[in-house]
């Protein structure tokens, strides 16, 4: 029996912390890990086309399973590919691993200089410092056991990506088994005290409102968030990124807040609210940007990165599971506080009429919950632009989007990934825009099993931009045939441009099974969603200077 290699004892750790395949590009610095992986036969590698694609993919996974996502790539071309994806997974919390492949040490000092290198041999460990939470070069292997399990265990901790080099002549090399994956520990007095301040806050408040936000998703606590809310009688609202949470955890939302750009009464009651709890919320200008009042978060009850911070008072190195079971243990089931009854849940449109009218972004709203009033809600995975804007007017579902980061080109990938890790088939909103940046992995689909639904809002143009800047002539993209391409990847094209056109079309992608669908919506440019339209008036509102 020979001795198990670095290559195995790397799947082993994955494993181990959830990992259940690995999105990646090989290159030459990389071949002998994705042999060995391959050899080892326990994480499938999943090819793509270009590495946004596999970072974003690999991110998805981690948010579907809220474990570790893995991409593989090259040293040089393929991992500095894959930074705008890292940096993306930074921003929004994500554990996604970077394995990279690397010159062996006897490269290193050959004199020469090696392609894919840029200034220095270590220019890409240096890039990728600044957007992961930990890294570490396995070029020792008696230090590769620990270093492995030390930047694992960080990326879940932290629920951050982390970068590990890998060079080309060590994966095949007898290695000894990495630890198993640490338990986290924390001050369980500071847990308590922490708990019974904010319990006494929401218990003494007028209006005491819960804000959840994405790291509920990631920790995994959507079941005990919900719970909680339920035993405090807390009405639940999502931060514009959270959109998506709790969808499935049978409590009643009270929607999401978009400040000025959402519901006016909801907006005003988290802008008054004298006890606001945010879970895992990032406090971000996405999130908090267009509020009719600025929020004071200094009185805000804020459970964030592993901080909790009730007014004035900080309590570090808290992990939000910790506090959200420290809450729990207070407020028994039988607890049934009187707060103000809970915001009516939203009414979301449907009841798409199915005539000649020419598709509205909000008609694709109505459309698609009219599909979940009939069938259940499906994940979804958005890219960014109006078809975002439009996914706040959506049923509840859970939905896979850079709400934060905000970066173009998520929407296809993330949803390969999406049904990868879920098993459940996923509408993709995506615009002409960021489908021309990634929406051609869509056509790997069918080699990899997958079978998304794909709706590509076609307004010929970057609408979003054009809505901040009309005068802009940089705008528009022509109008392409998204339709007549899908054939050619191994999917179904529908053009449409009424809402009796996409209404069919809907169906007819419901009932296709085994090749992904895409729906090619002929928007008129400068056809725009009614909650992107109230994001632009506010943002413009807020940065006018008050008439003096
Ligand atoms: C990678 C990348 N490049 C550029 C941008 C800037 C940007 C937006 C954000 C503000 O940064 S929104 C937008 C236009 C999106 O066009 P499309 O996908 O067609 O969607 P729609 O027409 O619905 O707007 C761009 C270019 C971005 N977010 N991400
Ligand atoms: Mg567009």
């Amino acid at each position: 029996m020979s001795h198990p290699t670095l290559a195995q004892r790397l799947v082993d750790a994955l494993l181990a912390r959830g990992a259940r395949e690995i999105f990646g590009i090989p290159g030459d610095f990389a071949l002998p890990l994705f042999r060995e992986i391959e050899r080892d036969g326990r994480l499938p590698i999943l090819t793509l086309a270009h590495e946004p694609g596999v970072g974003f993919a690999a991110d998805a996974t981690a948010r579907v399973r809220g474990a570790l996502g893995v991409a593989a790539v090259t040293y040089g071309a393929g991992a500095l590919n894959l930074v705008n994806a890292v940096a993306g997974a930074y921003a929004e919390r994500v554990p996604l691993v970077v394995l990279s492949g690397a010159p062996a040490a006897h490269e290193a000092v050959s004199g020469l200089l090696l392609h894919h290198q840029v200034k220095q041999l270590d220019s890409q460990w240096r890039l990728y410092e600044e957007i992961t939470a930990d890294r570490a070069r396995l070029d020792d292997l008696e230090r590769a056991p620990q270093a492995i399990a030390r930047v694992l265990d960080t990326a879940l901790a932290r629920s951050r990506p982390v970068y590990l080099e890998i060079p080309r002549d060590l994966p095949g090399q007898p290695c000894a088994a990495v630890p198993a994956p640490a338990i986290r520990t924390w001050d369980a007095e500071r847990v308590a005290a922490a708990a019974d301040e904010l319990l006494a806050r929401l218990r003494a408040a007028r209006d005491p409102l819960l804000v959840v936000g994405v790291e509920v998703r990631r920790y995994g606590l959507e079941a005990k968030v919900a719970e909680l809310a339920r035993r405090l009688g807390l009405p639940v609202i999502t931060s514009f990124m959270g959109r998506g949470l709790l969808a499935e955890a049978g409590i009643p939302l009270a929607g999401t807040y978009l400040g000025l750009a959402g519901d006016p009464e909801l907006s005003h009651r988290v802008e008054h609210s004298d006890a606001l709890l945010l879970l895992g919320v990032i406090v971000s200008d996405t999130n908090f940007a267009v509020s009719a009042k600025r929020i004071d978060f200094r009185h805000a009850l804020v459970a964030y990165d592993d901080e909790v911070r009730v007014g004035h008072h900080v309590y570090p190195e808290l992990p939000l599971a910790a506090l959200v079971d420290a809450l729990l243990q207070r407020c028994p089931p039988q607890a049934r506080p009187a707060v103000a009854a809970p915001p009516a849940p939203p009414a979301y449109p449907q009841g798409l009429a199915e005539d000649d009218e020419p598709v509205a972004p909000d008609d694709i709203a109505r459309a698609i919950n009219d599909l979940f009033a009939r069938h259940g809600p499906m994940p979804i995975a958005s890219d960014v632009g109006d078809c975002l804007f439009t996914a706040m007017a959506l049923r509840p579902s859970a939905l896979l989007a850079p709400g934060y980061y905000a970066t173009m080109g998520y929407g296809v990938p993330a949803g390969l990934g999406l049904q990868q890790a879920s098993g459940q088939r996923p509408l993709i909103l995506v615009g002409d825009g960021a489908f021309q940046m990634t929406g051609w992995e869509i056509g790997h689909a069918a080699r990899l099993g997958l079978d998304p639904i794909v709706l590509v809002f076609n307004n010929s143009g970057w609408e979003m931009l054009r809505s901040f800047l009309p005068e802009g002539g940089f705008h528009d993209l022509g109008r392409w045939d998204f339709a007549s391409m899908a054939g050619g990847m191994g999917g179904d094209g529908h053009a449409v441009k009424t809402r009796a056109e996409l209404a069919a079309a809907l169906r007819k992608a419901l009932a296709t099974r085994g090749r992904f669908q895409l729906i090619d919506i002929r928007l008129a440019p400068g056809a725009r969603s009614q909650t992107l339209q109230r994001f632009v008036a506010a943002v413009k509102r807020l940065s006018m200077p008050e008439p003096a």
